[in-house]
């Protein structure tokens, strides 16, 4: 952890839930209330949910995110989603960049530079995603790549309040497997110098997360990094008590 930075516990839902769903959000943003003086919580559901999903976590102190946004305000784009639509819906935050985007979709840094500035447009948070894959890892290139990321990815215009940084490695993600503490304490401090060293003291206060295959058992240890600002969460974040356990490590740090 930074100190002095309020750690984000967020999670990201994917491709997962239903209005069914929304039982286990409500039972989640309830629960964070006892966590809220010392943390933020925020779950990213699937854009079909988002609406509904910003009712449910009304007048709680919970937040509410998209998944990704197109760089436009509106036009011909069969499919995507506006980050104006997103805050249109509820959501404060939105997810760009994740590696399943860059993945299935070819998204270069240079595209999620644009949807950041879009995010920002908006009036949204975001929360830009990079990381190494298992094969960048065993090069030894992972700072490397980092630094490229940040340096495509992240807009000049970014600050501590509109922008968060997620570090997750590819090969984290999903699999069960996490870097070790050390590992995690390199990258977020390269991370940190790096945008030091492009936005000035404004990167002081911006929230560096770690994501992959966090989990209540490994949160603590995770969380207790330097330069490890709170934690995006997938598989996780989907069961109230799952996603609460990491919301308790983070308060209690
Ligand atoms: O956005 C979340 C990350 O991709 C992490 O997913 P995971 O916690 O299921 O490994």
């Amino acid at each position: 952890m930074t100190p002095d930075i309020r750690p984000l516990i967020a999670g990201n839902w994917k491709m997962h839930g239903t209005r069914s769903s929304l039982s286990e959000l409500k039972a989640m943003a309830e629960g964070f209330a006892q966590y809220a003086g010392n943390a933020d919580g925020l779950i990213c559901p699937p854009a079909t949910l988002l609406h509904e999903a910003a009712a449910t976590v009304r007048g709680l102190a919970f937040s509410i995110g998209g998944q990704d946004c197109h760089a436009e305000e509106k036009g011909a784009h069969t499919g995507d989603i506006s980050a104006e639509m997103l805050a249109d819906c509820g959501a404060a935050h939105v997810i760009v960049g994740h590696s399943e985007r860059r993945t299935d979709h070819g998204e270069s840094d240079e595209t999620v530079a644009k949807k950041a500035r879009a995010a920002w447009r908006a009036g949204l948070v975001a929360i830009i995603c990079i990381g190494e894959t298992r094969d960048q890892r065993e090069a030894g290139e992972t700072l490397r790549v980092l630094s490229r990321q940040i340096s495509g990815s992240v807009p000049d215009e970014a600050t501590a309040h509109n922008t968060v940084i997620a570090y997750e490695p590819v090969w984290a993600i999903g699999t069960g497997l996490t870097p070790t503490a050390d590992d995690v304490a390199e990258a977020h401090a390269h991370l940190r110098a790096e945008l030091r060293q492009r936005l000035g003291e404004k990167a002081e206060r911006m929230r560096i997360l770690y994501g992959g295959s966090v989990k209540p058992s490994n949160a603590a240890e995770l969380l207790a990094v330097p330069n490890v600002d709170g934690a995006l969460v997938g598989g996780a974040s989907l069961k109230a008590d799952d996603f609460l356990g990491i919301a308790r490590a983070a308060a209690q740090r």
